[in-house]
């Protein structure tokens, strides 16, 4: 992985699309340019059982197609099982140490919230850290409120080799800030999956420098 990859990183699961079906939104993101993706399936209406794995692979093939990353989030059975280019977890989740010994030289992402967190994650050879939400955001109902990008400025400063990659409302409006306060790369779950037209969001997010 390198920092590029995290530029324009999509999230997505099948809660998160309404109008079109989600493997549709997931092939023209990627055929648009995103860097990066995240199969994220999680929610009351989250496909489970067999209908869960297909959809994990359905995205996996897409992503393959197109020479990018296939992240997982949460679930690590899955992301081994089907061989997965990375996973991305909480520490909330699980601790940090049981996961590496777990997915070998697989990616590891990682959400920090705080200075011990972030020294957690470089313990295990996290290959990215998340930072947010930086803004608030609807897309995930546990999330924590919005940091703005203090703590990302500050980590950057203090960790200025550590990939940074930054979640949560953000979208065209806001997406230069972000890179501005030393984001390597954005996150995004409904600015692309709400989009009326993908291929204009993601080329305009792709293009924004922090400069
Ligand atoms: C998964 C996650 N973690 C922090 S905020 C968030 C949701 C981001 O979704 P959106 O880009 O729609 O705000
Ligand atoms: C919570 C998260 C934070 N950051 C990223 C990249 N993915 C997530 N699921
Ligand atoms: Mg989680």
């Amino acid at each position: 992985m390198n920092n590029h990859d995290l530029k324009l990183y999509f999230i997505m699961g099948s809660a998160n699309v309404h109008k079109r079906p989600p493997l549709e939104v997931l092939e023209e993101a990627l055929q648009s340019g995103i860097t990066m993706f995240q199969f994220r399936e999680k929610g009351p209406d989250a496909l489970t059982g067999q209908a869960y794995e297909i959809f994990a692979q359905s995205c996996q093939k897409l992503c393959k197609q197109y020479h990018i990353p296939f992240i997982v989030n949460d679930d690590i059975e899955l992301a081994l099982k089907l061989g997965a280019d990375g996973i991305h977890i909480g520490q909330d989740d699980f601790p940090v140490a049981v996961i590496r010994e777990k997915i070998g030289d697989m990616l590891l992402g990682v959400s920090v919230h705080t200075k011990d967190e972030v020294h957690t994650a470089l313990q295990y050879a996290a290959d990215y850290v998340g930072i947010g939400p930086i803004f608030a955001t609807t897309s995930k109902s546990d999330a924590k409120p919005p940091s703005g990008t203090e703590f990302l400025q500050q980590v950057r400063s203090e960790h200025p080799d550590l990939p940074i990659v930054a979640i949560g409302g953000i979208d065209e409006s806001n997406a230069q800030l972000v890179f501005k306060a030393g984001a390597h790369g954005i996150a995004v779950i409904s600015a692309i999956c709400e989009s009326v037209n993908i291929k204009d969001t993601v080329l305009t997010l792709t293009s924004i420098q922090p400069s």
